[in-house]
C-alpha cells in the first residue's frame, strides 16, 4: 500500500481498560474480572428485555465465556469486524499474542446458547496463516486405522501429529494414557462436554469417545497437520462443524477379512466383537453418502493402501502455513491500535515501534481470508507491513 492511500477514517476501536459495543441488540462490555484483575469478563446487555447478564448468583444472568481467555494487559485496542466477532487487541505482549476475537454471534456461539439457554460468548485466539486442513480417517473397527497412521507418524514425524481423543474405555495392554487416547471417567468428559470443550463425541461400541478442541488445536499450533481416527458419527459432528478437514474413509476388502483381522488382534471379548461387527455394518453402509467423505480407500494390502493414502494427502492442495511475519519481525513486545477499518483490513498502528527516523509503523491486518478453524482458534489471518511515513 502507498504512502497516499493509507486513510485514517474515525471508527468505533475503543482503546482502554473498559470497552462496550453494541452490536444488534446487545451491548457487549469487555472488562476486568472482580476476582481476577488479569483475566477478561464480559457482561451483556440485552437492550429488548433490558436485561443485564454478569456474574451473579442466578445462574441464568451469568454468561457463560467459552475459550481460553487472553490475559489483559495494561490495555486494549477493541472493534467489531461484523455481527459475529469483535476484534481485541492486547497491549503490551507479542503481537502473535495479541489478537484475539470475541465470539457473540458465531454458529457455535449459536448452537451453544441454545444447549445452555443462557447467554453464551467465546474466545478465540487470533492466528496468522491457515495450517494445513486437519485428516479424519474413519472406518469400521480393525480396518486398519490405527496401523495406517502409525505407519504415517513413524515416517513423516515432523509433518504429522496425532489428535488424541478422550475415552471412558479401559486401556489395553500396551497403551500409555495421553498418547494412544486420554482415558478419562464418564463424568468428567460429560462436564467437559457441557463445558463446550469438545469439537465432538460419540457413543461408540458402549463408551464415550471425543475430540477436545485442544486436542486438535494443539498439533496445528505446533505446525503440522492433524489426523483423527474417528467413527463415523463423528466425522459427521466435525464435517458440521467450523473445522475445515479432508474426509476419509477406509474400508475393508470383503467383512470376512475384517472379523479376521478383529478377531486376530486379540484385544476384545467375544462379546465386543460381536458389537463391533454389527456396528461396523452400519458404518460401511454410511461410507458413500453424499458429502460426508471425499475419499474411500480399500486397505487389502497394507503396503498398497499406505501408498494410496500417501497420494492422496500428498495431491491436496492446502497451502501451507505462512508465519514468516513473526519469525522476521515480531516475536517482540508491541503495542497496536486499530486505527482504520474497512471490510476486510483493518489498519494497526505501533505505539512503541517507531522507525529510526520517527516513522509510525503500521501494519494491515487483512480479515478476508478468515477459514474456520475448531472454536478456539481463528486461523486465516493476513498480515503485512504498510509503508511507514
Ligand atoms: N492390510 C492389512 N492386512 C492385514 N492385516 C491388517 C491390515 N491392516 C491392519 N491389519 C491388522 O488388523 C488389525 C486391526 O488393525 P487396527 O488396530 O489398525 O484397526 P483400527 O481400524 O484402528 O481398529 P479400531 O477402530 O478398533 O481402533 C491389527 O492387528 C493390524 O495389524
Ligand atoms: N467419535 C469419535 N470416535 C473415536 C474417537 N477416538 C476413537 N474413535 C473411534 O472409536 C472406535 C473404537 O476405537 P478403539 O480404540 O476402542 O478400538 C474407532 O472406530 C475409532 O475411530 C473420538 O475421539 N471420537
Amino acid at each position: 500500500m502507498g504512502e497516499e492511500a493509507v486513510h485514517f477514517s474515525v471508527v468505533d476501536a475503543k482503546d482502554c481498560k473498559q470497552s462496550a459495543f453494541e452490536v444488534g441488540d446487545k451491548t457487549y462490555v469487555i472488562c476486568r474480572s472482580d476476582d481476577d484483575l488479569k483475566t477478561s469478563a464480559v457482561k451483556i446487555h440485552d437492550k429488548l428485555t433490558q436485561t443485564w447478564y454478569c456474574i451473579s448468583s442466578f445462574h441464568w444472568l451469568s454468561p457463560t465465556i467459552l475459550g481460553e481467555q487472553p490475559l489483559l494487559t495494561k490495555s486494549q485496542s477493541v472493534i467489531p469486524v461484523s455481527d459475529e466477532k469483535i476484534l481485541v487487541i492486547e497491549k503490551g505482549v507479542p503481537l502473535n499474542e495479541s489478537i484475539w476475537f470475541l465470539e457473540i454471534d458465531t454458529p457455535f456461539v449459536k448452537q451453544q446458547r441454545k444447549i445452555k439457554e443462557t447467554e453464551v460468548v467465546s474466545w478465540s485466539k487470533g492466528v496468522i496463516g491457515v495450517g494445513q486442513k486437519p485428516v479424519v480417517i474413519s472406518g469400521p473397527s480393525g480396518v486398519g486405522k490405527g496401523t495406517l497412521i502409525a505407519k504415517l507418524m513413524k515416517d513423516y514425524p515432523s509433518k504429522f501429529g496425532f489428535s488424541v481423543s478422550h475415552t471412558t474405555r479401559s486401556p489395553r495392554e500396551k497403551e500409555i494414557d495421553g498418547v494412544h487416547y486420554h482415558f478419562t471417567e464418564r463424568i468428567k468428559i460429560e462436564k467437559d462436554i457441557s463445558e463446550g470443550k469438545f469439537l465432538e463425541f460419540a457413543h461408540v461400541h458402549g463408551n464415550v469417545y471425543g475430540t477436545s478442541i485442544e486436542a486438535v488445536e494443539s498439533v496445528t499450533d505446533e505446525g503440522k497437520r492433524c489426523i483423527l481416527d474417528i467413527d463415523v458419527q463423528g466425522a459427521r459432528s466435525v464435517r458440521a462443524s467450523s473445522l475445515e478437514a479432508i474426509f476419509i474413509f477406509v474400508c475393508p476388502p470383503s467383512f470376512e477379512e475384517l472379523e479376521k483381522r478383529l478377531r486376530a488382534r486379540g484385544t476384545e471379548t467375544e462379546e465386543q466383537i460381536q458389537k463391533r461387527l454389527r456396528n461396523a455394518q452400519a458404518e460401511l453402509d454410511q461410507s458413500n453418502e453424499p458429502g460426508l467423505f471425499h475419499h474411500l480407500l480399500v486397505n487389502d494390502d497394507l503396503e498398497t493402501c499406505y501408498e494410496n493414502l500417501k497420494k492422496l494427502l500428498s495431491l491436496d492442495d492446502d497451502q501451507e502455513d505462512s508465519d514468516d511475519f513473526f519469525n522476521k519481525e515480531d516475536k517482540e513486545t508491541a503495542s497496536y491500535s486499530i486505527v482504520s477499518k474497512t471490510d476486510s483490513e483493518i489498519l494497526l498502528q505501533s505505539e512503541t515501534n517507531e522507525g529510526k527516523n520517527g516513522a509510525i509503523h503500521l501494519l494491515a491486518l487483512d480479515l478476508s481470508s478468515l477459514s474456520g478453524g475448531a472454536p478456539g482458534r481463528t486461523r486465516g489471518l493476513k498480515i503485512g507491513s504498510v509503508n511507514s511515513f
